[in-house]
């Protein structure tokens, strides 16, 4: 039996996939982050990216590789609620069944803002403004969609439309670092609970992190040939992204675990 690893197939994995040469014996499977949850918990991987927010909910049962993350400081630009109404008269939300974490995070914001706003699972793109006051769209489908606003590329992240499109665009990890000031972590590496990695897949992941933030050019281009996004956008989200798993990540998961009720006050969190 290889040893199998699970993955999401969006493009803020790539450094770490694109440098990644599987061995004999070892496996890579993609899926969308709920799919990947639900493969780890059922055994049809052994050692994959999660939802922080299932990593969470079943901490008992999983054990987080302890330098590995997907997360941000600021703007995420993939995990994108679009809107057509002010974020204060928001009703009716669809969701993707793509994410566990964003989803939570989304009806906390809400919750936090005074904003009663249902939350409907719904396979909509931005179409689904056309019935819904607002779409989650979360990884390549949110950023394609955040891309295909921009009338040009900017020659600067400061230089980013507030309306593109003439929608409202709410990046969830800006808002939580607005409320916050903490990081946020979108994902991590985690195995199920008394299954250690073999040390040596623990190792070609890190080389591959390392080729791949090294290297961060030439992953950006490959991105930005399969997505069709040019390729400086690419590279600045790419850049963005905190891979760690650090202190300041880990203050943020914590502070998220306790917002959301999957960490009591007294009890202290660790990978
Ligand atoms: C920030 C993102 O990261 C992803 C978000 C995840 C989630 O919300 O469950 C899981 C894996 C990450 O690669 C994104 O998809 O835009």
């Amino acid at each position: 039996m290889p040893y199998r690893i699970g993955l999401p197939h969006y493009a803020n994995t790539a450094p770490l996939v694109h440098f990644l040469e599987a061995p004999r014996g070892v496996e890579l499977r993609f899926g969308v982050p709920t799919e990947l949850n639900r493969w780890l918990a059922e055994g049809e991987v052994d050692l994959s990216l999660v939802s922080s927010q299932f990593y969470l909910e079943a901490r008992g049962a999983l054990r987080a590789l302890p330098d590995f993350s997907v997360a941000v400081l600021g703007a995420v630009y993939s995990v994108n609620l679009f809107h057509k109404r002010p974020w204060d008269e928001l009703r009716r939300i669809a969701i993707t069944s793509e994410s566990a974490t964003s989803v939570r995070l989304l009806a906390h914001l809400l919750e936090r803002s005074g904003v009663p706003a249902e939350l409907e699972p719904a396979p909509v793109g931005l179409e689904g403004l056309e019935s819904y006051d607002g779409v989650l769209l979360i990884g390549d489908r949110a950023l394609t969609a955040y891309a295909g606003l921009l009338e040009h590329t900017p020659a600067s992240v400061h230089d980013l439309p507030r309306r593109p499109g003439g929608h409202y665009v709410t990046d969830l990890a800006m808002q939580w670092f607005r409320a916050t000031r903490l990081p946020f972590v979108f994902a991590l590496w985690a195995t199920r609970a008394g299954e250690q990695p073999p040390p040596e897949v623990v190792a070609l992941l890190r080389r591959a992190r390392r080729e791949g933030l090294g290297r961060l050019g030439e992953v950006a281009a490959a991105e930005s040939a399969r997505l069709g996004i040019p390729a400086p956008l690419l590279q600045h989200y790419l850049w963005n992204f905190r891979y760690h798993l650090e202190p300041p990540d880990r203050l943020g998961l914590a502070t998220f675990a306790e917002a959301v009720g999957l960490l009591g006050p007294e009890e202290y969190w660790s990978v």
